[in-house]
């Protein structure tokens, strides 16, 4: 260990849920703008959020979905995990995707939905969604370019 992890404990990171809906007929992804009062309030990004004590990540997904946009998924497939390093967390992302849901979709939290394909044309989009958008676009022998996303980055 060295003196620099004495003196700083690690930061702990915040497990979050993200679910990757997929629609059946184009292939569609369902993405989603950032309510009001949160950090990155507007941004775009992939629906889910933190896992409550005792959650395991698709019980957090099923609550989340429900929570924000009135929906009961299926399965949520876990696909990935990655970590992103905020000023306000460290998070550790784990990314499902879902093909069945049911419900009407209602913006339970005043955000804004879209089904889009890639490149999104919504923006800004959050910056720990970009290698979902990367690993989707491989899957559909796409390039991506993150430029063009974060060129659409509100400029401090
Ligand atoms: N839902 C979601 N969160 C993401 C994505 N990418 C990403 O970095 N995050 C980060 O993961 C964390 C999710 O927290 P959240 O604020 O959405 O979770 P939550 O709904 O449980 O929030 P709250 O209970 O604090 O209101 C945030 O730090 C957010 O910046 C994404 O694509 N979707």
């Amino acid at each position: 260990m060295t003196v620099d992890n004495l003196a700083q404990p690690a930061r702990k990171h915040t497990e979050v849920a993200v679910g990757v809906l997929l629609r059946e007929s184009d292939g569609a992804l369902l993405i989603s703008s950032r309510p009001a009062g949160k950090p990155y309030a507007g941004y775009w990004e992939f629906p889910g959020g933190k896992l409550e004590e005792g959650e395991s990540v698709e019980q957090a997904l099923r609550r989340e979905l429900v929570e924000e946009l009135g929906v009961s998924i299926g399965q949520a497939i876990p696909w990935k995990v990655t970590e992103h390093d905020y000023p306000h967390a460290l998070v550790r992302l784990h990314w499902c995707k879902v093909t069945a849901w049911s419900g009407e979709f209602e913006m339970r939290e005043g955000q804004q939905m879209a089904w889009q394909q890639l490149p999104l044309e919504v923006h800004p989009v959050l910056p720990g969604a970009y290698p979902v958008l990367q690993w989707l676009s491989e899957e559909r022998g796409l390039v991506f370019d993150q430029g063009y996303y974060e060129a659409q980055q509100p400029k401090p």
